[in-house]
């Protein structure tokens, strides 16, 4: 939430940057209006199985590339076959000026995966690391709606040490570097805590973008 007092930026752990507020109210609009875009029938949003035999709580859609337990595929293997919908070039540029805004630094990172979920409120996500790429490129998170509980850890084990950091609406945060391959999870949302200009009225959207490293 853009509230009254500015939170700072922060690295989180090295390579692990914090933007709080990145997205002003007009782009966190903008994004939703595309992730509602993007959730509509036939892309529509659903919870990824696992080889445990679990559901994951969080639904989801790709762009670019379909991820599904654990790796990618052109087409969406795990529901009904067809092409995962484009990955829109004006998308990659925000992710090239998110990477420039958390690392202060040109660069020519271009991402060709979107992953949207939407957590409703008893939603959560397991410390995991996101490692089914072919690059280590840096990943790219935009936060929409509720804001959440963030758990950055590290790159060992899912355990301490971690930090918890809160994601707002319009937050960014980027993860390269020496922390590409944290484990990290979201244990919660704080329901309590809406963006009240953006017309999302319950839950959270998290967007991360990726590079696949995949022709
Ligand atoms: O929702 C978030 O902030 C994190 C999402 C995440 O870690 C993932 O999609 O791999
Ligand atoms: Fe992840």
């Amino acid at each position: 939430m853009q509230g009254l007092i500015p939170r700072p930026r922060s690295e989180v752990a090295p390579g692990a940057v914090h933007v709080p507020d990145w997205l002003d109210l007009t782009r966190q609009r903008e994004l939703l209006e595309a992730c509602r875009e993007w959730s509509r029938p036939p892309g529509a949003l659903r919870s990824a199985r696992l080889p445990s035999g679990g559901v994951m709580s969080v639904r989801s859609v790709c762009l670019g590339w379909h991820w599904y337990p654990y790796q990618y595929s052109r087409t969406v293997d795990d529901g009904d076959g067809r092409e995962v919908a484009p990955f829109p070039r004006w998308l990659a540029d925000w992710g090239q000026a998110a990477v420039t805004a958390a690392y202060g630094a040109e660069t020519d990172h271009r991402p060709d995966i979107a992953l949207i979920n939407y957590y409703d409120s008893t939603a959560r996500m397991g410390m995991h690391q996101d490692r089914d790429e072919r690059s280590d490129a840096p990943v790219v998170s935009l936060s929409l709606g509720t804001a959440c509980v963030f758990r950055f850890g590290n790159t060992d084990n899912r355990g301490k040490p971690y930090t918890d950091v809160q994601l707002h609406s319009g937050d960014l945060f980027v993860f390269g570097g020496p922390s590409r391959y944290a484990y990290h999870g979201v244990p919660r949302t704080l329901p309590e805590s809406t963006e009240p200009g953006l017309g999302l009225r319950t839950g959270r959207l998290n967007v991360t973008l990726r590079v696949s490293g995949m022709a």
